[in-house]
């Protein structure tokens, strides 16, 4: 078994931790490299020290130091921060798990483009249940296509600095594909006032936000006399790091293309 080296960017975030924590107890990976940003006040300690463990790697702001040797960066930070470690890996030849959210357009082309000099897995959400229930939107939204008003409603704990989530807005993508809508012309972020009846074509969103809530996703298809509710909960963020893991796997034999879950877990063509 050959052993595939891991780099993690926000090292001493939430994400972060739970990344090293599965890298450190996979047997085919090693963490080669942490980042974070200058000023951490995690710079300079051992990667793993919050485990009580010596990975034998110190937590850095230089990307040349935290990327030395690094097959695959994981990255689950904020987008200001993932573009510029993406500009360093696609020089350098380091494969991407992007999970961070809250991408603009331009943000979304520049993966797109390095993604012509390096492979990139680029998912708002690597947990195999999340992507299991696109799948399963994908079907709900084509048998209930007409009379049925579509909701999507998420919830994350009060740390959250991105509304909606990305995983809402790609499940609004997976519905308003099926249905052969754009999703940017029929979304509906949040109502307040005299809004007037609901318009039968817009998906709409809401968010809450509070405690510790890892992240809650329901779809709601609300017809005359019934309603479906499809939901996804998540208890740890454990999943998220299992499904990165995956996703840096997947990524070994691949030079250069963007990817997402569905390709990592050869879910694409499938049909619910
Ligand atoms: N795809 C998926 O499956 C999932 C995606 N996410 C996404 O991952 C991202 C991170 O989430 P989470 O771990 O909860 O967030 P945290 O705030 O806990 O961690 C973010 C980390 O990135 C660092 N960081 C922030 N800004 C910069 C910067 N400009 N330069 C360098 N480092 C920076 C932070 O450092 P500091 O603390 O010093 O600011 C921190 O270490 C979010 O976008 C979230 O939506 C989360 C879970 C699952
Ligand atoms: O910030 C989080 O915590 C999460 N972010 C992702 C998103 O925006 O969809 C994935 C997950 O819901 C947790």
């Amino acid at each position: 078994m050959s052993t595939l080296n891991i780099a993690i960017a926000g090292a001493s975030g939430r994400m972060g931790r739970m990344l090293i924590e599965a890298v450190q107890a996979a047997p085919d990976t090693r963490l080669s490299g942490a980042l974070d940003r200058a000023g951490s006040p995690g710079l300079g300690s051992d990667a793993a020290a919050f485990l009580g463990q010596q990975a034998g790697v110190a937590i850095a702001a230089e990307f040349a130091q935290g990327l030395a040797g690094a097959d695959v960066l994981i990255d689950f930070t904020r987008p200001e921060a993932t573009l510029d470690h993406l500009a360093y890996c696609a020089e350098h030849g380091v494969k991407l798990v992007i999970g961070t959210t809250g991408f603009d357009a331009a943000g979304k082309a520049a993966i797109a483009e390095a993604a012509k000099k390096t492979a990139i897995v680029f998912a708002p959400n690597m947990s195999v249940g999340v992507n299991v229930t696109l799948k399963l939107l994908e079907f709900a939204a084509k048998q209930l296509a007409t009379g049925y008003d579509i909701e999507i409603v998420e919830a994350h704990h009060r740390h959250k600095v991105d509304a909606p989530s990305g995983t809402a807005l790609k499940m609004g993508e997976v519905i308003a594909d099926a249905l052969g809508r754009d999703l940017q012309e029929c979304a509906v972020y949040g109502r307040e006032g005299v809004t007037g009846e609901r318009d039968p074509s817009t998906i709409g969103f809401a968010t809450v936000r509070g405690g510790d809530i890892v992240g809650d996703h329901t779809v709601l298809f609300a017809g005359t006399g019934e309603r479906i509710e499809i939901s996804h909960k998540s208890s740890s963020r454990a999943n998220y790091a299992a499904g990165s893991l995956r996703a840096a796997r997947f990524l070994a034999d691949k030079p250069t293309g963007l990817f997402d879950m569905y390709d990592v877990l050869g879910l694409n063509g499938l049909s619910a």
